[in-house]
């Protein structure tokens, strides 16, 4: 008989659904919360005041359409608890879900959902951010750490599709495992997500797990859009414009479920993650295709936990469908609640708002049938039907299971008349009443003792420690596992078999009799085994007191000469600080010596840069002269070779004019000869040209007073035409510009006629100064000297040159004509002979083919001298 009640029993346990009689039950309110959002901009005004931890008070805005109406009456809203904007998602998780998470694992079921106006923070309460997680990713991440140690290996518990689950042995598993990783070695594709880092969030293990249970994870991820569901986690193609919709249905045990809906087996909270993140990228993507935007729908994202107990030796899980325990926790995110006529929607926009407004009016009416049913004991019929997701969760009012709701608001004045109405509605969902969940210990019901799994697990242990070679001298008894044998046989009693059922049922009963008695003699002998390692461990502890004690002594001792120590410690800390103190000082002084140098170094490198800065000038303006003085050499150089083309060209004129006289002549009878050439004519001109080679010009050219040619051979002379050399000036030929006359102290007067003379000229004995010459008056010198020649006849010699400055600032001279004034007697033979000498000068002698004319009247004779 014990056997058919707990079977009862198992039945009621197994679902969330509940019948009327729950109403006995004990029920708890619908929990309701509420979190408010950090105002967006600095100028938006709130209209929210939290004014103690349950409680909120609204002031309606001057905009407010409840103004208009109720003028400016506050209005006060309770809550289990209000979490201000600075709240955590750590907080709002411990306080808010992690009792779900508790009751799911203990096989309760539970329901929360985010209710709020469009933008008041309700998927970020659900969901949160990769970095700051909300809801859903801490609950995954919990159970899995909660039941890590305790899962059945995957397919153990495999769906049924309607709602429950079937229990495949290891070997069937096994199979389903190894075709699972034949499909993935062909290339299903994994679904991992960049923003898994939500799975790194450190969070503890949930207390009291059943440990003698095995454990398994499902999730369901659907969407309610235009009040019909979608599966998000349906295997194919992304989901298109055909998208196939869903039905719910009511399962075996009056549950509501989606059917047809994908549950994935999860084995790990990265596994979990993985699943919501397709579904959301799913979601997205149908979104995108029918241009509707995710605040449009409800998601619900559904984890159920089935458990069920390991046999007596702790080992595999009973292949008992009916000892499964599910649980499940439905995580909600509500489409956003708005009025349409602020919204000014319109079309598809304006459909969608119809319809989440419909869908939570029906939630609304279902919670306000509800409430009033309890309150008065009526017996209304509640719209479930009238909206999906009123629908699907109808179990959680009618049956049982914790449900808690939190309340986004945006504090914002402008969203006021939207959430005085989400409060209205948080007011009468608190009211709500739902029956608390009751577990039973199916275990315990069928006879099996708790700590199998434990029990198994440290024989195991045992029994490999045995096998090792330290452990072989250890006199262990791993005895008998404490069962009383396998479970009761089919206890129904029908009239045809009730004598044999009887027979095997004493045959049971007497097995386990007798296993009962060697149970109790194993365990007397463990007693007395026990009770005298405890004799023994008695001993051991007196003999540990007693030590104790001395140490405690030795410890006291220690102890003061630790006090000493610290005293000595903090006097040294002391001394430490003091000299910190001065290091600091002394670390600033330096630091401020530094800067000092520092500022000094950066002084010097500026100055050496200004230095730089200015040797640069110089030197580009060193440059700039050098180049002009070159410009200048090339200058002098063209003009030179200008003039020398000139000389040539008269040269020609005057060859072309003695041929004509050669011509005159010899029409006349005259037999003059004429040299032939330049070379004849012997006399050489040349100017000056650094390095050029002194270029020959005909000698008639070179004298001033010099007469036509006169050949030697020829007794007569006669006066040539004096010809005018515009280069070569006769005396006073000394031009106009600055002259500086540098001439010896004493000058042999001389009382020639042709006196040299320079005017604005600038007399000179000694050249002391480079001022002298180097100044912008100056640019011609001429050095005046006298000397006698060999036949005793004076001879002044005036060394004719330019003055041109030089890039140094100084000058040089360019000496490049020499003048010769020379006076000899015309009686003395040998000053005639002589007389060709005369155009001789030192070290560079010019042979004049003409002898200047003999007249007595030109006693006088100047020549030029073109010299280097
Ligand atoms: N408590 C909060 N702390 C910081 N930011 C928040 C908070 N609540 C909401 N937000 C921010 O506000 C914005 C809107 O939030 P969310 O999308 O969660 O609103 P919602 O109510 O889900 O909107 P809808 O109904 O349109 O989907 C997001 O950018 C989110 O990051």
């Amino acid at each position: 008989m014990k056997s058919v009640k707990s079977k009862q029993r198992l039945n009621e346990m197994r679902t969330p659904a509940r019948s009327k009689q729950n109403l006995a039950q004990d029920r708890d309110p619908v929990q309701v919360y509420c979190r408010l959002r950090p105002m967006q901009r600095e100028s938006d005004v709130s209209c929210m005041k939290i004014i103690s931890p349950t409680t909120l008070l609204l002031t309606p805005p001057a905009t407010a359409l409840s103004y208009r109406n109720e003028g400016s009456k506050t209005m006060k809203y309770t809550f289990k608890e209000i979490f201000p904007p600075e709240a955590s998602q750590q907080e709002v998780f411990d306080k808010v879900s992690l009792p779900l998470v508790e009751g799911l694992i203990k096989g309760k079921n539970g329901l929360l959902f985010t209710y709020g106006v469009t933008g008041s923070g309700k998927t970020f309460t659900m969901t949160g951010e990769p970095q700051n997680c909300g809801i859903l990713p801490r609950c995954l991440n919990i159970i899995f750490k909660t039941i890590n140690d305790f899962q059945a290996h995957k397919y153990v518990f495999k769906p049924d599709k309607m709602n429950m689950f079937d229990i495949q042995n290891e070997a069937e598993a096994m199979l389903e495992r190894q075709q699972e990783l034949h499909k993935f070695k062909t290339g299903k594709k994994n679904n991992s997500n960049p923003d898994l880092a939500m799975a790194s969030t450190d969070i503890t293990k949930v207390e009291g797990i059943n440990e003698d249970n095995q454990y398994a994870v499902f999730v369901t991820y659907v969407e309610i859009y235009n009040n019909s569901v979608f599966d998000l986690l349906e295997d194919g193609p992304p989901i298109s414009r055909n998208l196939p919709v869903k039905i719910i249905r009511e399962d075996a045990a009056h549950n509501m479920y989606v059917h047809g809906v994908t549950e994935i087996e999860i084995k790990s909270a990265e596994d979990a993650f993985d699943a919501f993140y397709l579904g959301l990228k799913r979601k997205r993507m149908a979104h995108t295709t029918l241009n509707a935007e995710s605040s449009r729908s409800h998601s619900v994202f559904t984890i159920r936990l089935v458990q069920a107990p390991v046999d007596e030796m702790g080992e595999a899980v009973i292949q008992n469908k009916k000892f499964l325990n599910i649980s499940q926790l439905s995580l909600v995110d509500l489409a956003g609640s708005e009025r349409t006529n602020r919204t000014k929607n319109t079309g598809q926009r304006l459909r969608e708002a119809g319809n989440i407004n419909k869908s939570l009016m029906t939630l609304r009416t279902c919670l306000e049938a509800l409430r009033e049913n309890q309150i008065n004991g009526a017996n209304n019929m509640v719209p479930y039907r009238e909206s999906k997701i009123t629908h699907l969760f109808k179990n959680f009012f009618e049956g049982e299971g914790q449900v808690r709701m939190i309340v986004c608001a945006n504090p914002r004045a402008e969203d006021y008349d939207e959430t005085l109405q989400v409060m209205r509605f948080a007011e009468m969902a608190a009211e709500v009443e739902v029956a608390k969940p009751q577990v039973i210990d199916v275990a315990t019901t069928i006879g099996l003792m708790s700590g199998r799994r434990k029990a198994n697990r440290l024989f195991t242990t045992a029994r490999d420690n045995m096998a090792r070679p330290e452990a072989k001298d250890l006199d262990l008894d791993l005895g008998l596992v404490y069962s009383l044998g396998p479970d009761f046989p089919s206890l129904e009693l029908n009239s045809s078999q009730a004598a044999h059922i009887i027979k095997e049922l004493m045959a049971h009963l007497e097995m386990r009799i007798s296993r009962r008695e060697t149970l109790k003699r194993s365990k007397a002998v463990k007693d007395e085994r026990l009770r005298s390692a405890l004799l023994d461990l008695e001993k051991e502890s007196l003999e540990v007191r007693s030590e104790n004690s001395s140490l405690r002594g030795q410890l006291a001792a220690s102890e003061r000469r630790i006090r000493a120590l610290e005293e000595r410690l903090t006097a040294t800390e002391n001394a430490s600080l003091t000299h910190q103190r001065k290091l600091a000082e002394m670390t600033e002084y330096t630091s401020s010596l530094k800067r000092d140098l520092q500022e000094k170094e950066y002084l010097l490198n500026q100055n050496k840069f200004e230095k730089e800065k200015q040797k640069k000038i110089l030197e580009r303006k060193y440059n700039h002269k050098i180049a002009a003085e070159q410009e200048k050499a090339k200058e002098i150089n063209t003009e030179k070779e200008r003039l020398r083309n000139a000389v040539e060209e008269k040269e020609n004129c005057l060859r072309k004019v003695k041929e004509a006289l050669n011509v005159d002549m010899a029409d006349r009878g005259d037999n003059f000869d004429y040299p032939r050439s330049t070379t004849e004519i012997g006399a050489q001109t040349s100017h000056f040209t650094p390095g050029s080679t002194p270029r020959a010009l005909p000698a008639h050219l070179l004298t001033p007073f010099s007469s036509a040619p006169q050949s030697r051979d020829t007794p007569t002379s006669r006066r040539g035409v004096a010809v005018a050399n515009p280069r070569h000036r006769r005396s006073l030929s000394a031009d106009g510009r600055g002259w500086v006359e540098h001439a010896p102290n004493k000058l042999v007067p001389m009382g020639t006629v042709m006196k040299p003379s320079m005017t604005n000229s600038k007399i000179v004995n000694k050249l002391t100064t480079v001022k002298d010459i180097a100044n912008s008056k100056t640019s011609k010198y001429c050095l005046i000297s006298q000397e006698q020649d060999t036949d005793g006849e004076l001879e002044t010699k005036l060394y004719k040159g330019d003055v041109v400055p030089t890039c140094g600032g100084g000058a040089q001279v360019i000496f490049n004509d020499v003048e010769m004034l020379k006076q000899f007697s015309p009686t003395r033979e040998s000053q005639r002979l002589s007389s060709n000498s005369c155009a001789r000068h030192s070290g560079k002698r010019r042979d004049t083919a003409s002898s200047p004319p003999q007249t007595p009247s030109n006693t006088s004779k100047k020549q030029r001298v073109d010299d280097e």
